[in-house]
């Protein structure tokens, strides 16, 4: 079979991968607000409804948070090679993110005044930590540690249970590793509203993160505003740009891990050698019958899976700046030296022992990243999420006195003589 389509790089082809969302119904987004107004109207009531109606969980205030005990439950289910695992994770994840902590900054000008910003974390966060069809302790880490190292001194986790009120062990491992203590056992778009707007079990956050399904990303679109929220990252995505010389068997493992999580993931390899594809080909039949989510593969990269053949390398760049893609790996001769031909990608690997997996876990980048074209204006999640700056300034009277007539006239110009007053009446 052949998995991978060759296709000429047209408007058509960019509109169709950059535009692969789930999109949102009226059903869907009627049903969501109609939640998010029970919760701020009912608190704690609804949210417990909500609870039972769409998980079969049976919450009340005193079960809705997880004890130490259910922490040190969870914890001996987990092996200690899998938590030096997660310990190493932490490592690499706060070795990265450490160089995105900004510093608070002063400017003080020989005239008197002074000038300056103050850079605090973000008070209280909330994480939404999927827990429907597939765990991702990978995730808890990717957005607390950089949480933790901003500073953020309340974190908190959202996460739906079932009828056995029981997390994830592989979650709380993660969060205990993490640095976060409190979980709620709520998720969807009812633990969205609560943390929004707070129950009386639950106090408001400030911002919430973290990935989830269409209730969950639709409820984070309604309540932002109330809350700030993180990007909504859509469909995983992979763009491989790779010469002559590239091994095909890596090109299809690669083109395979990012197609495996959502059949609505996107895999594309941009090449100047036409015979490449034809061996990536048959290494994608190879290798897609070894592995346990053949389905969705097959069927993400039957869809939206593509070999576009260019003359040049520069070409591909072209390609891959247009396509903005949520993860870029360039397998060619010297991959160091692409690097400048890059505008637009969330994370760039680089060489054939960079593969993207090793992104997703342990290389110490973000893997919350900007999908669907949006890595044209959105960054990769990290330290900078977590803190808001505030800009502060000291004027003395001689130095305002040798503003005092030019502010004036610039307020009348805006039609705002109140403004002008305040400057005037300190020199009257
Ligand atoms: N991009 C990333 O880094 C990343 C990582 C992990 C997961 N994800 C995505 O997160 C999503 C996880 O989804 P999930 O469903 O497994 O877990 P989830 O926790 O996001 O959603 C489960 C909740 O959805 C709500 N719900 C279900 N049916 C509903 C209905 N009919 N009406 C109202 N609410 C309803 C329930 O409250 C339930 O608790 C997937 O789409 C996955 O691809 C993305
Ligand atoms: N590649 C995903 C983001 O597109 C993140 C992830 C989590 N676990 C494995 N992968
Ligand atoms: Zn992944």
């Amino acid at each position: 079979m052949t998995l991978l389509n060759k296709l000429a790089f047209t408007a058509d082809i960019a509109e169709k991968f950059q535009g692969r969302k789930a999109s949102v119904s009226k059903e869907v987004s009627d049903s969501v607000e109609k939640i998010i107004a029970d919760i701020r109207e009912n608190g704690d009531a609804a949210l417990f409804n909500y609870a039972e109606k769409f998980d079969d969980a049976k919450l009340t205030s005193s079960t809705l948070t997880v004890t130490p005990e259910e922490f040190d439950e969870g914890l001996a289910q987990v092996d200690a090679d899998y938590l030096r695992i997660l310990e190493r994770t932490k490592a690499q994840i706060e070795e990265y993110h450490a160089h995105q902590l900004e510093t608070s900054w002063i400017l003080p000008k020989e005239s008197g005044e002074i000038l300056g910003s103050i850079v605090r974390p973000l008070q209280r966060v909330a994480l939404y930590v999927p827990g429907g069809t597939a765990a991702y302790p990978s995730t808890v880490m990717m957005n607390a540690v950089p949480a933790k190292l901003a500073g953020v001194p309340e974190l908190v986790i959202i996460t739906p249970v079932k009828s056995d009120g029981k997390v994830n062990p592989v979650i709380l491992a993660a969060a205990k590793v993490a640095g976060v203590d409190t979980i709620y056992k709520v998720g969807g778009a009812q633990g969205v509203a609560a943390v929004a707007y707070g129950t009386q079990s639950i106090k408001k956050v400030d911002k919430i993160v973290g990935p989830g399904n269409i209730f969950v990303a639709t409820a984070k679109k309604l309540c932002y505003g109330a809350v700030d929220i993180d990007m909504i990252a859509g469909p995983s995505e992979v763009l491989v740009i790779a010469d002559e010389a590239a091994n095909p068997k890596y090109v299809a493992a690669d083109l395979m891990a990012q197609a495996e999580h959502d059949k609505l993931a996107s895999a594309i390899l941009v090449t100047t050698s036409d015979a490449l594809v034809d061996k990536v080909n048959a290494e994608l039949d190879r290798q897609v019958v070894t592995l346990e989510r053949r389905e969705i593969i097959e069927s993400s990269i039957s869809n939206y899976g593509a070999a576009i053949v260019v003359d040049t390398l520069e070409e591909a760049f072209d390609v891959s700046n247009d396509l903005a893609p949520e993860h870029l790996e360039i397998l060619t001769d010297e991959p160091l030296a692409k690097l400048p031909f890059v505008k637009n990608a969330g994370s760039i690997f680089l060489g054939e022992y960079t593969p993207e997996p090793l992104g997703d876990y342990m290389s110490g980048t973000n893997h919350v990243l900007p999908t669907g074209g949006t890595a044209k204006f959105y960054s990769a999640l990290g330290v900078y999420d977590f803190v808001k700056h505030s800009a502060y300034s000291y004027y003395p009277k001689s130095v305002l006195e040798t503003f005092k007539d030019d502010v004036q006239t610039f307020a009348k110009s805006e039609g705002l003589t109140g403004h002008a007053n305040s400057i005037k009446v300190r020199f009257e």
